[in-house]
């Protein structure tokens, strides 16, 4: 089966097909988004909180994210696989060019993700340039909560401007895709018709060409907090937390493990092992 590329995404939206895309940080959860069907995997720095349990994405370092998008990459055979750049590892084009470089060569990575707007457009240019396919990412970019907070970016009018010349700048830079992370859903849609490639909302309304979530919010994974943006699809802790319980009561109980989970050896060479060791 061949491997969705970023012109597929791109004839999506021509074709008028919304694209769904999904995290994930293991080759485990790779494999089962893959095997849904969905056509690209962010392995996002949100792995920082929703993995590693810390309160923000900025202490995520890209050792870590190579760690989990190679995990990632091998539980795929067709989706498109992107690779978040954390904090502070592409604060220069050098610098983006040695880090999204070992997102594609030591972890396998087809694409790689970072935030910013018109001031990453050089940096964006020149990966594209060397062969590397960048998704950008404006609105509430989580890098930056320390100085913009958790709160819907780009309300007012000035704020919006800003936010389409910034989409604008990505485009002409040849980014292939745009995250547009909590903005107002008209502003999105707009931006989504002003652009020809794929504007992929989280918290940014239904006029996107497509839509990411976070594993663990979708799947009702994370209870510290659930964003407004998130829809849990299932409510996988309760279930696993059920089955831990059940599996603790059967151990404690000493029905668990039954024969059918258990292997046998004769009679007569149980008692000769014993014989051996000198009863
Ligand atoms: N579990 C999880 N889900 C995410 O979507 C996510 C992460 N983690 N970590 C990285 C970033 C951070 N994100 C966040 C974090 C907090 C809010 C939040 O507190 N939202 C407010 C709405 C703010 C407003 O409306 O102004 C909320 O009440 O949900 C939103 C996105 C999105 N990403
Ligand atoms: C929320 C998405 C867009 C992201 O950047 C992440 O998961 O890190
Ligand atoms: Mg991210």
């Amino acid at each position: 089966m061949m491997r969705t590329t970023i012109l597929d995404i791109q004839k999506m939206k021509q074709r008028g097909e919304r694209i769904p895309m999904v995290t994930a940080y293991d080759y485990t959860s790779a494999q089962i988004a893959d095997r849904a069907g969905v056509p690209m995997i962010l392995v996002g720095d949100s792995l920082g909180m929703v993995v590693l349990g810390h309160t923000s994405t900025v202490p995520v370092t890209l050792d870590e994210m190579l760690h989990h998008t190679r995990a990632a990459v091998r539980g795929t055979q067709r989706a498109l696989v992107i690779g978040d750049l954390p904090f502070l590892t592409y604060t220069t084009t050098e610098q983006a060019i040695q880090s999204a470089g070992r997102m594609l060569q030591e972890a396998g990575a087809h694409a790689v993700k970072l935030e910013g707007g018109a001031a990453m457009a050089p940096t964006i240019a020149r990966l594209v340039e060397l062969g590397i396919p960048v998704m950008g990412h404006v609105g509430f970019t989580p890098q930056s909560v320390n100085q913009i907070g958790t709160r819907v970016q780009a309300r007012n009018a000035t704020d919006a401007a800003q936010l389409i010349e910034d989409v604008l700048e990505l485009e002409s830079a040849g980014a292939f895709a745009v995250v547009l992370e909590l903005i107002p859903a008209q502003l999105a849609a707009v931006v989504a018709q002003r652009v020809r490639i794929p504007m992929i909302g989280i918290g940014a309304g239904a006029g996107c060409d497509g839509q990411v979530q976070v594993w663990h919010d979708m799947l009702g994974l994370y209870t510290d907090f659930k964003p407004r943006h998130a829809k849990p699809y299932a409510n996988l802790a309760g279930i696993i937390e059920q089955a831990i319980t059940t599996y603790a009561e059967e151990v404690r109980a000493g029905t668990f493990p039954g024969d059918e989970h258990s292997s046998k050896m004769s009679e007569e060479a149980l008692q000769a092992a014993l014989a051996q060791t000198g009863e």
